[in-house]
């Protein structure tokens, strides 16, 4: 088969750049591949015929046979960062989160096989398959299948077409606050669930979706969760009909996050302790249970997670930002960002990778203190409450992650106390947003590091919203009703209790419209 000669894959949005199967694809005839808005002068690709009434999308996927070339590609489970010379892997249907020596995993993909293909063909790709509705790939993380896991039948996969959240150009409040032209903030709590974890439940579970059709041990899934990830792992079983255990810290994290799962029919464990020990007891029972961890410490979820990078550079048409700003708490999404930027800069998508800065809460905040200490000791804390409930973590499972990823991209960790990131929520909302603490902490970053001068006005950075603002309605409420002790509050904007009739109304409105009349 001819490459782009087929009109069933244009019309899928895809490509055809396959030799027949058995014949290794040459360099030369597959790096031609055509962007499908230039094959035909200016008409876009052959457009897509409606399917059969009684045919459902992923009929429609299997009858045109999607992903019939995802076998030129595979991953497999290797320790983190290991030394070249190690051969120890596991197959991605293994059940194993940890090396031999008790390390992290990572998945490694066949990157020779991915170089195979030019930088530009994995751009028009991925861009051919942007907004649509072909299963799987309308989902942001599945349209870069062959990158997260190519050997996945589309059959097996659990998706609620997740990413391709909005990066939204904070136009007034760069403007207003930072003096800067080129700010912007990856919405990715703008999502099936509120929150990035999506990202990487799709991924985790559509892989104990093919696990538990090949017959392995697994009756359900299980993580520890400040809310979100018990948000996002309930919503994806309970869509593919699989348990979900979610072991959650009483009392800690916000009613929204804890309705999530308990609507979504979840088994949950309200544990009289923090998320740190919810996380030792969750390891400890899928050690000894038929219980798969869907943590992050579990190296799939991160491959989903780093499509949000991808997303990123695609969203600026393959340029890389000068910085990308991430609230860390158990530190898989830093590396996950860092993974997705370093891919594309490896299979020439982009020609470089951005610096990247992970904000802490001050009061949970281990690597901040690494950081400070000139990457010496770690030493995990006890972390204290904080409005940015979703990262009050003390002992991060992905801190070797973190610490590869910010030190191969010239990156810095920031803090925030609890009042620079309420205020700065505060002020971003001021400026039409509704984000959640968590972004306060990333934004707090930022102010930081502008008042510094290590980030210019003209910088081009993003900024990582993770969690949707409905989530975290309450800190919001206690801002702006000034009811937080040891803490002014200044950007609170509370209600004005006026009487019910029309002189009462006539007098605030008459003295607002004054205070806010333009000055000449
Ligand atoms: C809303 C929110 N922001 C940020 C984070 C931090 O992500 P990570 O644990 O991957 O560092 C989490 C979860 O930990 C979260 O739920
Ligand atoms: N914020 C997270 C904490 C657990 O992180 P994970 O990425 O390791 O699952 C949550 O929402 O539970």
């Amino acid at each position: 088969m001819a490459m782009g000669s087929s009109s069933v894959f244009q019309s899928w949005g895809l490509f055809s750049p396959l030799t027949p199967s058995k014949t290794k694809p040459t360099p030369q005839f597959i790096v031609k591949a055509q962007s499908p808005l230039t094959q035909n002068n200016n008409s876009p690709a052959v457009s897509k015929q409606r399917r059969p009434a009684d045919e459902n999308i992923r009929d429609e996927a299997r009858r045109n046979n999607v992903s019939h070339r995802d076998h030129l590609f595979s991953a497999k489970y290797v320790p983190f960062n290991a030394d070249p010379s190690s051969t120890e892997s596991y197959s991605l249907d293994e059940i194993v989160y940890r090396s031999q020596s008790g390390g992290l995993l990572d998945v490694q993909h066949d990157m020779e096989a991915l170089k195979r293909f030019d930088g530009e063909y994995w751009r028009s790709l991925f861009d051919s398959r942007v907004g649509k509705t072909t299963w799987p790939y309308g989902s942001g993380v599945w349209s870069k299948k062959e990158w997260v896991l190519p050997e996945i039948d589309g059959d097996d996969i659990v998706s609620a077409f997740e990413g391709n959240s909005n990066l939204f150009w904070a136009e007034r409040f760069g403007k207003q606050f930072l003096g800067m032209n080129d700010l912007w903030v990856k919405h990715c709590g703008i999502s099936h669930t509120g929150s990035f974890k999506d990202l990487g439940m799709t991924v985790l579970v559509s892989q104990v979706n093919r696990l538990r059709k090949m017959n392995r041990p697994v009756v359900g899934v299980g993580c520890a969760s400040t809310g979100d990830t018990s948000a996002a792992l309930s919503a994806y079983c309970a869509s593919a009909g699989i348990p979900s255990i979610v072991f959650l810290p009483a009392n800690r994290i916000s009613m929204a996050q804890l309705v999530q799962p308990i609507a979504n029919g979840a088994f949950v464990l309200s544990i009289d302790t923090d998320f740190d020990g919810c996380m030792q007891l969750i390891r400890e029972v899928t050690a000894e249970l038929p219980i798969y961890l869907a943590n992050s410490l579990n190296s799939l979820r991160l491959e989903g997670q780093k499509t949000a990078a991808i997303e990123i550079l695609q969203q600026f048409d393959w340029q890389v930002p000068d910085w990308v700003i991430v609230p860390g708490g158990n530190l898989g999404n830093i590396y996950a960002f860092y993974k997705g930027f370093r891919m594309c800069h490896e299979l020439g998508l982009v020609d470089r990778v951005p610096r990247l800065v992970c904000a802490q809460a001050a009061n949970a905040n281990p690597l901040y203190l690494y950081f400070k200490s000139g990457w010496k000791e770690f030493k995990a804390v006890k972390a204290s409450t904080t409005f940015a409930s979703a990262i009050q973590i003390g002992d991060p499972v992905s801190i070797d992650r973190a610490v590869l990823a910010l030190k191969n991209c010239d990156g810095i960790v920031e803090e925030a106390t609890e009042e620079e990131l309420m205020d700065a929520m505060a002020q971003a909302d001021s400026t039409g947003m509704f984000i959640c603490p968590h972004t306060g902490v990333a934004l707090t970053a930022l102010v930081k590091l502008r008042n510094r001068g290590i980030i210019k006005p003209t910088d081009r950075t993003v900024v990582v919203s993770t969690a949707h603002g409905l989530k975290f309605t309450q800190s919001k409420i206690d801002y702006h009703s000034k009811n937080i002790r040891d803490m002014a509050s200044r950007f609170a904007n509370p209600p004005l209790q006026v009487k019910a009739d029309f002189g009462s109304v006539m007098d605030v409105l008459k003295k607002y419209l004054q205070s806010k009349a333009p000055k000449h």
